[in-house]
């Protein structure tokens, strides 16, 4: 049954939270003329949350704000608090497809680095459908909600999925992917973002310079399924693979330190996740994460230990106020 809102009218808050994700390996094919690219990648979700909580409003319409309660310095990000916001774009898009929605106030709680390569802004936009879905009772299925997801970017179907999975196509076309146990994951967030059509255009001037024909990308590495089946770090540590790396280096040189860095202070690998610029190192274990990332602490560098793979999009409360 339809509950817009609480008993008397009363305003009703849902909170989702959404993963963040690393991409374990990213093959890249040549641009098409839509302006995306084909990729294969193995994504895996980490223990890095944003949080959206929905509240109904009187009348129609989406806001937004960014809570206080963030790890990251609201002040100081660039995000757009307007239509431009993810989040908002997937408020607005639920309520299109809802028969008389309330309006809406969106608070998202930043914990994922912006413009970092982890998908931070998809996280929002999964956890703001679900949070809509569940506050106007949409009742859309599974596969609906991951359709409306796709037309909000390629990221965010997988933030609604969470776990490991292969995604084909444009990153959307998901694959659940077996992974039974935890991999350890040190994240090295920079201090600026990197633009991801950007990093995808640069990969494109050094491919053109190179004069290689680049063949479409159609699946992935079975050995890296196998590494994360068998929750094999060693084994997935030499099968790490991200083809804008080289790109999101071309353009923030500085990230070759870090990388550097891990290879020599017990990471078993470092790749930059996405098109960067945060580089995620693999540890071993829970503990040497622990330690690497104390150690880069004491270095002065930011560093966090995360964990995966975890759900994707899940409601954590849903309150009558
Ligand atoms: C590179 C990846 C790897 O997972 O993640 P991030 O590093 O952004 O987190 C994704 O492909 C990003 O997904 P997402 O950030 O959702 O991309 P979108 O908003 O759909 O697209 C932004 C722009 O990136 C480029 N783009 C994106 C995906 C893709 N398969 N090919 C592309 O060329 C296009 O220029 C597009 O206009
Ligand atoms: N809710 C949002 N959170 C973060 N960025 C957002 C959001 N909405 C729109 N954006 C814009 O999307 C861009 C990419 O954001 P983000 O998802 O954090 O990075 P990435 O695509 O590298 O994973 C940002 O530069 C920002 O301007």
């Amino acid at each position: 049954m339809r509950t817009p809102s609480g008993p008397g009218g009363r305003p009703r808050s849902v909170r989702v939270r959404a993963p963040g994700k690393v991409n374990v390996s990213l093959q890249v094919g040549p641009l098409r003329p839509d302006g995306y690219h084909s990729v294969a990648s193995v994504y895996l979700a980490v223990s890095l949350f944003e949080e959206v909580t929905a509240t109904s409003t009187p009348g129609t319409g989406v806001t937004v704000s960014l809570s206080p309660a963030s790890t990251l310095d609201v002040d100081a990000l660039e995000i757009p608090l307007d239509e431009r916001n993810l989040a908002v774009k997937a408020a607005r898009l639920m309520a299109e497809m809802t028969e008389d929605p309330t309006g809406v106030h969106l608070t998202i709680t930043k914990r994922v680095p912006v413009a970092g390569g982890m998908g931070g802004g998809s996280a929002d936009a999964a956890a703001a459908l679900l949070a809509c879905d569940a506050l106007w009772g949409s009742g859309l299925s599974k596969e609906e909600l991951a359709h409306v997801a796709a037309e909000l970017g390629a990221d965010v179907p997988f933030a609604l999925l969470g776990g490991a999975a292969v995604g084909l196509g444009v990153g959307d076309q998901l694959s659940p992917a077996l992974a039974t146990s935890r991999f350890d994951w040190v994240l090295v967030p920079a201090d600026f973002g990197l633009s991801t059509p950007r990093v995808f255009a640069e990969l494109d001037r050094l491919r053109d310079e190179e004069g290689i024909a680049v063949p479409e990308p159609i699946d992935v590495e079975p050995a890296i399924l196998a590494a994360l089946r068998t929750g094999d770090a060693g084994g997935l540590s030499h099968l790490l693979v991200n083809d804008l790396q080289r790109a999101a280096i071309g353009l923030a040189p500085q990230l070759r330190d870090t990388l550097g860095w891990a290879d020599s202070h017990g990471a078993l690998a470092s790749i930059v996740s996405g098109s960067g610029p945060t580089i995620a190192l693999l540890a071993p274990d829970a503990a040497s994460a622990e330690d690497l990332a104390a150690e880069l602490a004491h270095r002065g560098v930011e560093a966090v230990a995360v964990h995966g793979p975890v759900p994707g999009a899940r409601i954590v409360s849903d309150t009558v106020l």
